[in-house]
């Protein structure tokens, strides 16, 4: 069984893009969507579509998100993607989850390529940082700090895996995008929301 697992947070105008093609994807079970205490209207939207929604009161952080939406959902592979993505295909969510139900991988990490210059180049030089996997549930459990980790919440996913020696393998996902922070809320605001991104991960990593 697999569950979608998406968190998030002031994405009105983007989660009925990324929402409209998962639901049409057969391999998908449920599709959860936790609203991280969103100001807009993430959850009007997403109510939209077939999901399961899981509203936290107030903003927690990715990473608290995730782990409600984790504790949520019924799969054994639960798929965590991003609501702000830009040219989502079914195509690309068999990718990222072929290699964990062929049990050719414990987790997988989808890769931004051929999509928009900038957001390639972000993974290209971190791509342990992407918030595309899939991932057995079994290897979900007891992950370290995964409820504070905010934006390190990938780190600590990485740091698990790696302590637990799982299989991990990188997916290209061909044309795909996501909206960066200084287009969703301006050059200044974006940038500062980026500087606080950068150091949820250092305090994660150190
Ligand atoms: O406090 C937060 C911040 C972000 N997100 C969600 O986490 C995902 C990744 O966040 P964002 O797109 O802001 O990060 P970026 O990819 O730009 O670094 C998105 O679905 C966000 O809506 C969340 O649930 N809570
Ligand atoms: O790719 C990156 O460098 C950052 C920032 O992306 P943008 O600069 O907003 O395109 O985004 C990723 O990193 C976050 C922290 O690990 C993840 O939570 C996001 O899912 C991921 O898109």
């Amino acid at each position: 069984m697999i569950s979608v697992v998406i968190p998030a947070f002031n994405e009105e105008k983007n989660i009925g893009r990324v929402l409209s093609v998962l639901e049409t994807i057969d391999l998908i079970d449920e599709i959860i969507v936790v609203n991280d205490g969103s100001t807009d209207d993430t959850k009007e939207q997403a109510l939209k579509y077939n999901v399961k929604l899981v509203d936290l009161p107030k903003n927690q952080g990715k990473g608290k998100a995730l782990k409600a939406g984790i504790e949520n959902s019924k799969g054994d592979i639960i798929v965590m993607l991003d609501a702000d993505l830009i040219g989502l295909t079914e195509k690309h969510f068999v990718n990222l989850v072929s290699p964990v139900l062929k049990n050719e991988a414990d987790m997988t990490i989808g890769i931004f390529s051929g999509g928009r210059k900038s957001t390639d180049f972000a993974q290209k030089i971190a791509p342990f940082l992407s918030g595309q996997r899939a991932i057995k549930r079994q290897f979900l459990e007891n992950i370290e700090e995964m409820e504070i980790s905010r934006f390190g919440v990938e780190i600590a996913l990485n740091r698990h895996a790696e302590k637990n020696k799982l299989r991990v393998v990188n997916v290209p996902l061909e044309n795909m995008s996501h909206v960066m922070k200084e287009e969703k809320l301006g050059l200044i605001r974006g940038f500062y929301a980026r500087l606080k991104m950068y150091f949820d991960i250092l305090k994660m990593w150190i």
